[in-house]
């Protein structure tokens, strides 16, 4: 669905030197050599710290700006040259802006847009009755789109790029400034839409949850260079994150002793372990209760977001990028 092939993208500041009007040119290295290919039906999460040139490569893919060197493929098309072809097979929610008319209700928006992607009249219906269901729109259809909150403009705003079924939906930040429940609706929406009916989505955010929740495959970006490429159990090795066994035994005693466990911290009668890399926590479980007495237990694994400030800090070696 998306061929990238060691794409660049350099932009050039001129700052003027002095008083004359001498302009220094810097150019700047916004993606540095990206090569990554999605396949139909997969969930990517983009991501990487902020100027980290996340919103430049989907620029790129959607054709708003033209890559300085290497190729670029989407459904088998070039994005900036066949922008307006493109167009009609993706969708692009940009979570900072939106593509709504302000002063228009909801409902008149959309058929704008309808119009817009020539979306055959009774497929608009059918679809705009399927959105207005998953997106719980009917409450504010009628509304102006500048009266609408933050998630609910968001909901509008998915709707809206994928009247027209398009084959990748790519989204930027669809989920910032959502509270919790408006989070949920459109996780929970974007889960179906990949389950269900296929949609390739591309998906760039700081919001781990949202990693978490919906996505197969993460890749980090950092200075405009791919840093990792691999599924989150890849990921939480890549970063050297473990899994913490805490044991509340019946009374202290001198660190328990079990092959390939290390006791990382002892506190009264409390331990904890640190298990190693692909270990049975229920084995080292079973190995401790038959030497000794145990009160309570509790597992601990790094949090992504733990794992991701590891990476974004470069704690951990990524030099050579993990494949999916
Ligand atoms: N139009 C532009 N002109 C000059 N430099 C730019 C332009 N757009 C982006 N850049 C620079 O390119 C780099 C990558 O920016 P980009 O917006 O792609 O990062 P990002 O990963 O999306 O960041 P964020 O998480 O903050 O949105 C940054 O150094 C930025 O300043």
């Amino acid at each position: 669905m998306i061929e990238m092939t060691d794409v660049t993208k350099t932009f050039v500041l001129r700052r003027r030197t002095g008083r004359g009007p001498r302009r220094e040119r810097t150019p700047v290295r916004a993606v540095d050599g990206v090569t990554f290919t999605v396949d139909r039906g997969e969930f990517l999460g983009y991501l990487g710290p902020n100027g980290a040139g996340k919103s430049t490569t989907i620029k790129m893919l959607t054709g708003i700006l033209t890559p300085t060197s290497g190729r670029i493929r989407v459904a088998g098309l070039d994005p900036s040259r066949a922008r307006t072809t493109l167009a009609r097979r993706i969708g692009v929610v940009f979570g900072q802006r939106t593509t709504l008319w302000w002063d228009l209700p909801l409902k008149d928006s959309l058929t704008l847009v309808r119009r817009l992607y020539r979306v055959e009249e009774h497929a608009y219906r059918t679809r705009l009755a399927e959105l207005t269901a998953l997106l719980e729109l009917e409450p504010f259809l009628a509304t102006p789109v500048r009266q609408l909150s933050l998630g609910q403009r968001m909901r509008g705003d998915l709707a809206a790029a994928l009247l027209h079924d398009p084959e990748l939906l790519v989204l930027d930040e669809p989920t910032i400034g959502l509270d919790v429940v408006s989070k949920a609706t459109v996780r929970g929406f974007l889960a179906r839409l990949n389950a269900e009916r296929g949609t390739t989505i591309l998906l760039t955010t700081h919001d781990l949850g949202d990693i978490e929740r919906l996505c197969r495959r993460v890749m980090i970006i950092d200075h405009g260079r791919p840093a990792f490429d691999g599924d989150l159990a890849a990921l939480r090795r890549a970063a050297g994150a473990d899994r913490q066994l805490i044991v509340e035994l019946a009374a202290p005693v001198p660190p328990v002793e079990l092959d390939g466990v290390e006791v990382t911290g002892v506190e009264g009668p409390r331990q904890t372990l640190r298990l190693p890399d692909g270990a049975n926590a229920a084995s080292v479980v079973a190995s401790l209760a038959a030497r000794y007495e145990i009160r309570d237990i509790a597992l601990r694994e790094t949090g992504i977001e733990e794992i991701v400030a590891r990476l974004y800090r470069g704690d951990q070696e990524l030099s050579t990028p993990v494949s999916p």
